[in-house]
């Protein structure tokens, strides 16, 4: 007979709001508009602890997962999640026949690999994002949820370039955006990226042949822009076309320093 450690009072009757797991890898399909995408996720789950118990029994959140998971996998995948915040849904609708909670969240993050064609070839390349999808089940049984993009971009700064004849400094920059939203809110992913890569210099591309290379080039010296420039952007954007509270951070791996300069703001 095992022995339900997790049941007994704690020395400390101390709640604790999240307890479960995290830096949990699995693979996930995504039926995403009829086309099935296939991601390796890291996964956090989490629920809450009352004072009186000792800890929760963490394989029945693991289960909730790989059963989730599975239902994807073994009944092919059409009948998968159409999203990552859907898919974070089920697992929380899995754990409530599981484990007794009254708050829930899950956290996947991953790699979107959107095709993008180049500017001046037209050819395809195929780009890479940071994503992460946090659902989160309040105590009162309403769901909202977190979506986060990071975006790799470049910034041309115009200061050097009004005091240089037209030279200046280059660097790469990271563009974070937020926005934390009721569960059913209409918010996609594609379209949080397409709001920050579209507001640096230029974005930046895995496949560039000369004439794209060139093209990029013109680009961006046709529109420098501060870190603040490239922040404000994404802000103004995101206000517009997103219903939810809006976070942007954006980071400029300065090419003159050896440090980074940075902008941020939310709502
Ligand atoms: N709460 C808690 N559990 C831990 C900790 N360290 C390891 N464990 C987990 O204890 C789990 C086993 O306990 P349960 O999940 O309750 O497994 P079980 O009792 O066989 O399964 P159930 O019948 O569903 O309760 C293992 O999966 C370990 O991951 C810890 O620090 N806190
Ligand atoms: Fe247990």
């Amino acid at each position: 007979m095992l022995v339900e450690t997790q049941e007994e009072a704690p020395k400390i009757r101390e709640p604790l709001r999240r307890v479960g797991i995290t830096n949990l890898r699995i693979i996930a399909k995504i039926n995403w508009k009829g086309k099935v995408y296939t991601f390796i996720p890291v996964f956090e789950i989490t629920i809450d602890l009352p004072a009186e118990k000792k800890g929760i029994h963490m394989s029945r959140l693991v289960e909730s997962i790989t059963e989730a998971m599975s239902e994807a996998v073994e009944e092919e995948v059409m009948e998968a999640h159409s999203s990552l915040e859907e898919l974070g849904r089920a697992v929380i609708r899995r754990l409530e026949s599981k484990h007794p909670h009254r708050r829930a969240e899950v956290w996947i993050k991953t790699h979107l690999i959107i095709p993008r064609e180049t500017p001046a070839s037209g050819k395809t390349s195929y780009e890479p994002y940071d994503v992460e999808v946090g659902v989160i089940k309040n105590e009162d049984g309403t769901f909202e949820k977190v979506l986060r993009v990071r975006v790799i971009g470049n910034t041309v700064c115009p200061h050097a370039m009004a005091n240089n004849n037209g030279k200046t400094h280059i660097q790469r920059a990271i563009g974070e955006l937020e926005v934390r939203a009721g569960y059913d809110e209409k918010i996609e992913l594609e379209e949080m990226i397409d709001v920050v890569e579209s507001s640096f210099s230029s974005p930046t591309y895995t496949l560039l042949k000369t004439v794209d290379e060139n093209a990029v080039v013109q680009r961006m010296f046709e529109n420098p822009k501060f870190v603040e420039d490239v922040a404000r952007e994404i802000f103004a954007k995101a206000k517009e076309r997103f219903n939810g509270k809006i976070h942007v951070r954006v980071i400029s791996n300065e090419s003159i320093h050896k440090h980074d300069v940075i902008a941020e703001t939310w709502s």
